[in-house]
Parts: structure tokens; sequence; C-alpha cells
């Protein structure tokens, strides 16, 4: 039946200005009613307490003062080495404002010693600030200016990252100098590739020269690390409304009032990513070069897009700011249970630190880059990074609904009318991932910081098959393991079955640390022991066979595992020990079939096992030769037994 509104009988002459008028005359006037101006975040501030003797000094900054600051701060970040003043800057977008006088609303950063006649073109353009921009304001830029930007059908933000869908960790280089020479760990097997100030320079220069001749940059100034006694602000200036909603979501956001006592920032990264660097530069092997400067406090970004460079290169800077002040930084997922019981999740990318630590009854404290230190755990970033490949609503429901309004969605494919995202489809690569604000998680501890951990999981994602699904570990075991970092994920995604690779990447992060692995180990093993933590090694890939005739462990039985893990229940299980590892595997655990708790079981052909085991262990004594010079902290006795914790064959 066809629903037909109700005739009121009046329906002889048609009114269409039947409701109150709005007050308005013109369109223009009409459209200028629908934004309210926002007070925030240049609100004036609050009279400064001066030190000690009761006086109030009157240091109140007017809003405009603070505007003004604040573009001089942006102007400074912008400045060329080569050049006496910093580019003039102007905040809003070019659209919507045009600035008439160089007087009107600008900054021009000049250094002491300024001449005050323009000499280049650059000198006498303006480049418009885009500031801290909301989620909302970071759609609308990057629908109309960015190709490959689009409103997903769960309001998500699909976008491209370019040719680089993934971190390039050869075209890494950090600078080495007086101060990072010795602190930092350089040579075989270091992530840290050196290059020297000079050509830090001329990259920087590139980057600057490449955001000054814009039209328009985005900035973003942010936190790390939830411990507000070390926390690190950050300036993010990139050309991509992508990377800054990418580093706005990973990012610890500030309130209005925190933006405007922001002042300098600790550490600048400039991504300038679109732009490649030049290879006749020294040190330069790709048209990619990701640079971090320690002393300038600098991060150079040229030749690539994608956006997991800015997040993983901040990392790194804590693994070298956070051991300074005897704060352990970790490559791990975090945790808390209804009664505060904390959990560590350690484990290379694609393991399941973000897939295990979001878990509909436990808190989330984060789920990729924490810190311990003397006071517990914090989350260094302010948002999550999730594998998205193969998602599914029934498996990881929080992941799924994080997906929503503000997510970035990285290189998904969608349904071009209904745009359903498509979470199978691994057209464009197979990571595909969403960077969502952790709030968007239901069950997220805000703020980010929790007590000293409990258990510390070890994931590895076997794919050879050998690994047992659980195993505790011992405080040797756990270093031999942490040391290591082995998993073995599957290497192509072309047809017909491949051959795992193993990778072995210290400290579950080599990419990523600073130091020499030794001294992160050292001091989680003094952590570990001092807090009575209990170390587990999860193995989080293949059972029954290697890849290619096993199957990947059930996600639900991985769950179950955990659970055990934290409800305390599994430390009460009865052990076997497993020949070759030497690994503790309970006999039982509450909801997963015992056949497939030792790893040999469900093997079809036992002696393929034994020989996969042996090829594994092989690999893993070859990968630990290198560690074999190193002590582990002062107590020579525990790098003894650490040597003694690897596999005996
Ligand atoms: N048994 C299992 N345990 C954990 N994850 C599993 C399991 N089986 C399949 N998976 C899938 O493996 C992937 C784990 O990825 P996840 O995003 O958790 O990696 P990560 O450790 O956080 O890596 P990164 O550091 O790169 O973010 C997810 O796509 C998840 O669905
Ligand atoms: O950095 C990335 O691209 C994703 C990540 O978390 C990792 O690789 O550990
Ligand atoms: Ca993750
Ligand atoms: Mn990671």
């Amino acid at each position: 039946m066809a629903t037909e509104n109700v005739d009121t009988g009046v329906n002889e002459i048609c009114h269409d200005d039947s409701a109150a008028p709005v007050k308005a005359q013109t369109i223009d006037e009409l459209h200028s009613l629908q934004k309210k101006k926002t007070s925030a975040p240049n609100t004036p501030r609050i009279k400064q307490q001066a030190g000690g003797d009761g006086l109030f000094s009157s240091a109140i900054l007017d809003q405009e003062d603070r505007q003004k600051q604040q573009l001089k701060s942006i102007s400074a970040s912008l400045a060329s080495l080569t050049r006496e003043t910093g580019p003039k800057v102007v905040k809003g977008d070019p659209l919507t404002k045009k600035p008439e006088s160089p007087k009107a609303a600008v900054s021009h950063h000049q250094h002491p010693t300024a001449p005050t006649v323009p000499v280049t073109d650059s000198s006498l353009k303006f480049i418009h600030i885009l500031y801290n921009l909301s989620p909302a304001e970071l759609y609308e830029q990057a629908i109309r200016y960015e190709k490959g930007s689009f409103i997903t059908s769960s309001g998500a933000l699909a976008m491209l990252s370019g040719a680089k869908t993934g971190r390039s960790p050869r075209d890494k280089r950090v600078v080495k100098d007086k101060s990072t020479e010795d602190d930092l760990w350089w040579g075989k097997g270091s992530p840290n590739i050196e290059m020297d100030e000079h050509t830090f320079t001329v990259n920087r220069e590139r980057a600057v020269d490449y955001l000054n001749s814009l039209e328009k940059v985005y900035v973003n100034d942010q936190f790390l690390n939830w411990d507000p006694e070390n926390q690190i602000k950050v300036r993010i200036v990139s050309a991509r409304a992508y990377h800054s909603l990418f580093m706005h979501n990973m990012c610890i956001r500030p309130t209005a009032e925190e933006l405007e006592n922001f002042g300098t920032p600790d550490f600048t990264i400039y991504n300038a990513g679109q732009f490649p660097c030049n290879r006749y530069t020294h040190y330069m092997t790709s048209s990619t070069s990701i640079d971090i400067n320690l002393s300038r406090k600098e991060m150079v970004i040229l030749g690539t897009q994608y956006a997991g460079e800015m997040k993983k290169g901040l990392f790194g800077l804590m693994h070298y700011l956070m051991p300074k002040r005897q704060i352990l930084s970790l490559h791990s997922g975090c945790n808390m249970g209804k009664d505060g019981d904390v959990a560590l999740f350690f484990g290379l990318s694609g393991t399941g630190k973000t897939t295990l630590s979001t878990d509909q009854n436990r808190y989330l404290i984060g789920d990729d880059e924490h810190c311990w230190s003397d006071n517990g755990v914090s989350n260094i970033e302010g948002g999550c990074y999730a594998k998205c490949i193969d998602l599914s609503r029934e498996k990881e429901t929080e992941i799924w609904n994080a997906i929503k309004f503000g997510t970035v969605l990285e290189n998904v494919v969608f349904d071009e009318h209904t745009r359903e995202v498509d979470y199978t489809d691994k057209s464009v690569t197979e990571n595909t991932r969403a960077a969502y604000p952790i709030e968007y998680i239901p069950n997220a501890k805000i703020p980010c910081v929790g007590p000293h951990p409990k258990n510390v999981i070890l994931l590895s994602c076997d794919a050879f098959g050998v690994l047992p699904p659980v195993s505790k570990l011992n405080l040797a075991q756990t270093m031999y393991h942490f040391i290591s970092g082995y998993t073995a994920l599957i290497a192509g995604t072309v047809e017909g079955v491949k051959e795992p690779t193993a990778t072995f990447s210290a400290c579950f992060g080599a990419a990523f640390i600073m130091l020499h692995p030794t001294k992160y180990a050292a001091m989680l093993a003094e952590k570990m022991q001092q807090h009575g933590a209990t170390a587990w090694l999860v193995n989080t890939g293949w059972s029954g066979g290697s890849y290619g005739s096993g199957s990947r462990i059930k996600l639900p039985y991985t769950r179950k595992i955990i659970d055990a893990i934290h409800s305390g229940s599994l430390l009460n299980a009865s052990y076997t020990k497993t020949e070759v590892f030497g690994l503790e595997i309970p006999n039982e655990v509450e909801g997963v079939p015992s056949e497939i708790l030792h790893p040999m079981n469900p093997w079809a052909d036992k002696q393929a096992y034994k020989d996969t085991l042996l090829k594994l262990a092989g690999l893993f004594r070859k990968n630990f030769d290198v560690f074999a010079n190193y002590s582990i902290g002062k107590d020579s006795s525990l790098t003894e037994e650490i040597l003694a914790a690897g596999p005996i064959f």
C-alpha cells in the first residue's frame, strides 16, 4: 500500500515560504551562517605564576600574539639552511584564504642577519599552513586534491600510498656524528646505515625546498608517549592530507589547551615523500631516502609516500631517547585485565600484536609501541595500525567496527558504486591497513598506561609448523628468543607452494632499534626479574605441516591460549619438554584440542617434522652466532645461560 500525504485542504496555492525565513539576504550570507568560529585552539591563556614569590606576572598573550608565535615557529621549521629567512606563512586553505598584503596575519621568520629586501621569488610567495586540521577537514582536502581518496560504505577514508605499500628499511639512513658514533649500533646486522651530516643537509634542503615550493603544507603538532613525564612533542610537515590524517590518528592528539602551549617541537619530520632524492647524492642507493638526524632532532622523507615510515621513524627515535632515561622501548602490543594484570605481546610484523591485544574482555593499552619504565607501561602512540587482509567482522569485531569515519584505510579495494570494501582483495597490496584513533576500540584504556606486566608473550608466525602453539619459557629462553626475534612469513603471494623464509629480527623489531640488541635484552631481563613476569612463546603460524601442507592455527584457538595465559590457569598446567628447543608445552589448554598442542602430533609425516625441526634449529643457531660474543647485562652468568638456552642437537 502506498503511503499518501494527508490532504489538509489548503492545496490551491503552493507556498514555498511557509516556514520562518532564514536570516540571510544572499547565498553567501546563508553559507556564512553554517560555520561557527571555534574559540579553540587560540583562546587567551590564564595568568602564569611567577616562581615562588607568590606574585602573578601578567604574561597574558592575546589570541593574535599566539597565532603569530605559532606561525613564526612553523616558518622557522620550514626555513632553508642556505637562505636568510624562513618562508612567509599564512594559516588556512588557499582556496578560501587569499592574503592581500604581507602584513596580514603573516609571519616571516628571520635569521639574525636578515636583509630587508626579498632577493628571490621564493621569498615573495606565501605558503598556506593547514595546521592540525580535523578529520572532517582532512577528508575534504583528500577528496578534492588527492586522487584515489574515497569514502567507503562504513565512513572510513580509502587512500592510496602510491608506489610504495610498505616500509623501505634499506633506504633508511642515520647521521653518524660525534654524539652518535659511540652510542648507536652500527655495522653488520644493524638497521642503522650511516650517512654524514653534510648529506643529511643536502636531503633536508631538497625536502624543505620541495615543501616550500607548494601552495600549502600540512602541519601536525602532536605528542608521543602517554607517560606525562616522558612525553615528546613532534611536528610533522607534509604535503598530503593522507599523511596528516594518518599521523592525527597515530600520534597522541593534543587538547586545544595543550596545542596553545605547544611551543617548540622536540622533533620534526619533513615528509616530502612525493619528491625523490637525488641519486648523485652520496650514500643514496635508490630514489627513496628516510634520513634521521638525532642531533638536529629531524627526520627527512624523500621518495616514498608510505605513511608507516613516519610512525616507525618516530619509534626509532624513542628507541634512542628512552633507554637514555633507563626506560625500555618495545615493539609490542599491550592490554590489561579487569584485575589490572598487564600483558605484553611482542612479535614481528603480521604475527598478531594488534589482533591479539585487541580483546573484548580486556582493556587495550596499545597495539604496537610501548615503554616500560619504573612506573609501569605506557603506549607511545595514540592510535592503532591493523592489518586488514582477510579481515572479518566475526573474527575481529572490534577492529571491524573501528573502521568508520576518521579511519584511514590504506590500499584496499572496494566496490566502485556501493563502496563496500573487499578485504580479501590483494590487487594493490597484501599489506592493506587501517589506522584509527585508539578510542575507536570500545575498551581502550585512556590514558594508555598500566602497571608492570605480569605476562610477556612472544609471538612467532612459524610457517614451518614446528614450534608448539604455546610453550612456557624460563628467563634465559626468553632472552634467547627475544634476541633471536624469529618469525617465518610467506614471501610471495604468487600461485604455487612457496618455501617459508625464516626472518630473525633482534628484539622483534631490529628495523627500529638504535642501540645494540643486548642493551634492550638486558633491560628486559632486569625488569622481568624485578617484577616477576612470566614469558610465553606463542606460535600464531602453521600446524600439522609447513606452509602448503599444514594450515594456520585457527585464531579462536590462539585466543583460547591467550585467555589461559591471562587467567593464570596455564601456570598450573602439567608440562612436557620438547626435544631440540627444550620448550615446556602444556598438556591441556581449555578450549583447544590437545592433539595440536605438541607440534609433531598433527604432522602426517613424522620424519618430515623432524627434518623441518632440525632445519629451523640450524637457522636459529646460525643467526645467534653474531650475538655469541656479547655479554648481556652485568651478570656474565646470564649471558652463559642465554647461550645455552637455544636449540640443542
Ligand atoms: N592464529 C592467529 N593468531 C593471530 N593472528 C592470526 C591468526 N591467524 C590469522 N591471523 C591473522 O594474522 C594477522 C596478524 O596481524 P596483526 O595486525 O595482528 O600484526 P601485528 O603483529 O600487529 O603487525 P605490525 O607490527 O605489522 O602491525 C591478522 O591479519 C590476523 O587476522
Ligand atoms: O611499520 C609498518 O609498516 C607496520 C608495522 O607496524 C610493522 O611493520 O611493524
Ligand atoms: Ca599492528
Ligand atoms: Mn609494528
